[in-house]
């Protein structure tokens, strides 16, 4: 051994010695005992907002009741709006907001700059997706990406493709009565693989062939469910998100259901989108988004595509497929609510019935607005930043005033919005008549739900989850319901108790398991 590599493994031990270790582990402790001290020191922006201060002092809090406890947070975040009032510091740097009326200034409109925070997106950082329209921090960014993809989603898209959703529609209802005197199944399988094939047929002109092949599963969300459960793994977890970077190259060592994402995110998708490309008549999104010029070409790498036709599928498989189950539930759980609702359908052709004619029904569309309040597709809170403005809060009453410090994130959640009894009295009953007013939509009532966000990161999926859902509803109602019943499921399986991102039940995911005879 020369000299020079012998004195390299000789400095080498000295640096991994014992002292050293500690050292190095006595000044980190050092550096946090500093860090939490300023969180909860009037030098601190947010030192006059109220809150408690273990949740102020470090993100150790949060992250107990989140990733730890899995998904409590939202729970604990709702006592402290009881103690603290309408406006809470939850963690060192970020307040939230549990009054309904101020939810178009957080998450406004228009040209008022409204930034993502990455402490959010770290919950999802695997591949492409932090290079997505989704997880765009900046707002300028967010609506040049957004900007390219927003008429493909348009209301008026939708129109030219709704005969896909209807045939689609038909082929998983015809699916669902070939289950007849069979196995009770669970429903929500049924309608993720539905709502899985219409994206991708939507995104990529092709379905992933759910509904085509045996059985219900597995699908989409049965291989996304881990990616949602190690959400907040990943956001609190520093070296397991830096390791996840690098997750294809240890796929094989990974459990199946990742190895199944990672194979859709890396193989599957751009096969798609390559298919999309090289039949631009049929390639819808994807085909025209690479002639678009509203992107620069950097943002058309099939790397950034793939995580954006990732998103799509993810955003909107679970999200729909959960409010359809919802719905399923509760027409099967309340016999005076399914009786009322065909009363409402009465004249509409079962075999074929058009978006646009299912709207104008009112308790149809109260009772799809009731599930979406009581089951949001999204339960867990997301942030805005107001980088360029103080928001200034005033309570209804007056007697509540804050200045939110411009790039302070502060963020609404779902879930408490709808239970607030000043708006929806008894939140815990599903009630569909508390959307109509005057025998017709309470169209006012529609701006305080949540499920969908609001301004300029509200749900770009919006109109097509709407199409798909009044659809489908119908065709449930008119051609399975008759013959459905439910099966071991009760209100504990639709109703929220946590979230991982997505709301789940004190058993798991939403599910309602019926026997059709
Ligand atoms: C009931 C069904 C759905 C619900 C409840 C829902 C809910 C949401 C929510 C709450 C957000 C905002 C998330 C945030 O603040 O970070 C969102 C964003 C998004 N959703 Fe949906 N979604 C649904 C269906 C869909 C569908 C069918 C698609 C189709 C592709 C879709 C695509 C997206 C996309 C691309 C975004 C990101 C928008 C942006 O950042 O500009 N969603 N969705």
């Amino acid at each position: 051994m020369s000299l020079s590599s012998a004195l390299t493994i000789e400095s080498l031990r000295a640096a991994l010695s014992l002292t050293s270790i500690l050292y190095l582990v006595g000044l980190w402790l050092g550096y946090y005992v500093l860090v939490v001290a300023y969180n909860v020191s009037p030098f601190h922006p947010l030192y006059r907002f109220p809150g408690p201060k273990l949740a102020a002092s470090s993100y150790l809090y949060e992250a107990y009741y989140d990733w730890w406890r899995v998904g409590i947070y939202g729970k604990r975040i709702r006592l402290m709006h009881e103690k603290y009032g309408p406006i809470v510091r939850i963690n060192p740097d970020e307040l939230h907001c549990n009054d309904p009326y101020f939810t178009d200034e957080i998450y406004s409109s228009g040209n008022r700059i409204r930034d993502k925070w990455q402490h959010f997106l770290n919950a999802g950082t695997a591949g492409p997706v932090p290079v997505t329209e989704f997880s765009t921090i900046s707002h300028e960014l967010h609506r040049a990406r957004r900007g390219a993809l927003v008429k493909f989603f348009s209301r008026q898209q939708v129109f030219r493709l709704e005969s896909e959703v209807h045939d689609f529609t038909q082929r998983t209802v015809q699916k669902m009565l070939r289950c007849a005197g069979k196995e009770p199944f669970n429903v929500k399988e049924a309608y993720a693989c539905f709502t899985a094939d219409i994206i991708s047929q939507y995104a990529f002109g092709e379905p992933m062939g759910f509904i085509d092949q045996d059985g219900w599963e597995p699908n989409l969300t049965t291989w996304l469910k881990s990616v949602f459960e190690s959400a907040y793994l990943l956001r609190y977890v520093t070296p397991v998100r830096m390791l996840a970077q690098f997750a294809p190259l240890f796929a094989k060592y990974m459990g199946e259901n990742i190895r199944a994402v990672l194979k859709q995110l890396n193989e599957v998708i751009p096969r798609y989108i390559q298919a999309a490309l090289d039949n631009p008549e049929n390639g819808r999104v994807f085909a025209d988004l690479m002639k678009s010029d509203m992107l620069p070409e950097e943002e058309k790498s099939m790397y950034r595509l793939s995580g954006e036709g990732f998103n799509f599928l993810a955003a909107g498989t679970e999200t729909t497929a959960a409010t359809l189950t919802a719905i399923t539930y509760f027409l099967l759980a309340k016999p005076e609510i399914y009786a009322r609702l065909m009363k409402a359908l009465d004249g509409v052709d079962p075999l074929n019935h058009k978006w646009t004619e299912l709207e104008q029904r009112p308790y149809l569309w109260a009772v799809i607005h009731e599930a979406l309040r009581f089951t949001p597709g999204v339960s867990h809170r997301s942030a805005r930043i107001a980088r360029t403005e103080n928001l200034i809060y005033k309570s209804k009453d007056g007697r509540t005033q804050w200045v939110i410090p411009k790039g302070t994130p502060i963020s609404m959640t779902s879930v408490i919005n709808h239970n607030n009894e000043e708006l929806f009295p008894n939140p815990d009953e599903f009630i569909p008549e508390r959307w109509i007013i005057n025998g017709k939509p309470n169209y006012a009532l529609e701006k305080f739900l949540l499920s969908f966000s609001r301004g300029t990161r509200a749900c770009l999926g919006i109109h097509l989850a709407y199409c798909e859902i009044f659809v489908m509803t119908a065709a449930v109602a008119f051609r399975i319901l008759p013959r459905a019943q439910l099966y071991q499921t009760t209100i504990e399986d639709i109703r929220y108790d946590h979230d991982v991102v997505t709301p789940n039940t004190i058993h798991g995911p939403i599910a309602a398991r019926i026997r059709i005879v």
